[in-house]
């Protein structure tokens, strides 16, 4: 696997300066996100964590292109991003699969949708099919399986399309902590084997600071909202990376209690805010 980006290259993803203001239905203006800078190599899998609501779903819009910046600049490849571009994939909490279509079907949707031809696309399913532990699960339906399994899908459908970017948020947050550990596992596997062995660059955003250093290279701290970044953690574990073992090592737990105060300090900031709204 190679990661980072050839000197000469663009990085894979820029946010320079960038801020994001909503129109509340009152008629008010929010500042969800503000003077936001951020970069991601290509090839690197960067974790954002921050305090609840603080801006970290309206970052990955952004970059997602459903959403544009009130100011400052987006960039994919370096190119401006203007809407959703062919080479950047999501995943999200809630598994965006069809009920009524097989697991098969499911998965070779994004490839025709691409206009792959129906053999291609449904080679490309079944091998990924294959790749997540559902190679005799194809005929089923959406409802037969579990959350785990679910989940698979949701991983199957992404990487069929080849991604060079991964949008992830809170991908793994409905399911237990056993099936989270074994998908986060599966998902730094699948990582490194996608977009050609060359690996996607990865936004993944997470509630839980464990999994974001278990997974990542770096761990990006958002203020309390509006979002900006307050720090960037390398994290520099060797890989490949087993979740539950690298939980263990001293080097995890330092950087784990260094990014829990960097982040405990916005999470009480948030906390307080709640409160004297509440009072
Ligand atoms: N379309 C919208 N219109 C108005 N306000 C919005 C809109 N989308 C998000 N917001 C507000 O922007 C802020 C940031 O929301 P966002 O979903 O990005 O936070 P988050 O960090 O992902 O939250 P969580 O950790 O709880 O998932 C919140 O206060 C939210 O209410």
């Amino acid at each position: 696997m190679i990661s980072g980006t050839p000197p000469g290259h663009a990085p894979a993803i820029e946010l320079r300066g960038a801020s994001k203001v909503f129109r509340t239905p009152s008629g008010a203006s929010h500042t969800a996100v503000r003077d936001l800078d951020l970069t991601v190599e290509q090839g690197e899998f960067v974790a954002v964590v921050g305090p609840t609501g603080c801006g970290k779903s309206t970052t990955l819009t952004l970059v997602s292109g459903l959403e544009e910046p009130t100011d400052g600049e987006v960039l994919v490849g370096g190119e401006q991003v203007t809407g959703i571009r062919p080479e950047v994939g999501f995943v999200f909490q809630q598994d965006a699969v069809f009920p009524w279509r097989t697991v098969l079907s499911n998965v070779m949707a994004g490839p025709r949708f691409r206009g792959v031809p129906r053999a291609e696309a449904r080679e490309r399913a079944r091998d990924w099919l294959g790749r997540v532990g559902l190679a005799s699960f194809a005929d089923r339906y959406p409802h037969q399986l579990s959350g785990g399994q679910r989940k698979r899908v949701a991983l199957a459908q992404t990487f069929v399309c080849d991604p060079a970017i991964l949008l992830m948020d809170e991908p793994f947050s409905a399911l237990d902590v056993q099936t989270r550990a074994l998908m986060s596992d599966e998902l730094l596997e699948l990582w490194g084997g996608s977009h050609g062995g060359r690996a996607a660059s990865v936004v993944f955003v997470t509630h839980d600071l464990e999994e974001a250093i278990a997974l990542a290279d770096k761990v990006v701290v958002m203020t309390a909202g509006p979002a900006t970044v307050k720090q960037v953690f390398p994290v520099r574990l060797p890989r490949p990376r087993k979740v539950e073992a690298v939980r263990l090592e001293a080097e995890f737990v330092e950087i784990y209690r260094e990014i829990w105060s960097s982040l405990g300090e916005e999470v009480r900031i948030t906390r307080e805010r709640g409160a004297s709204r509440v009072a």
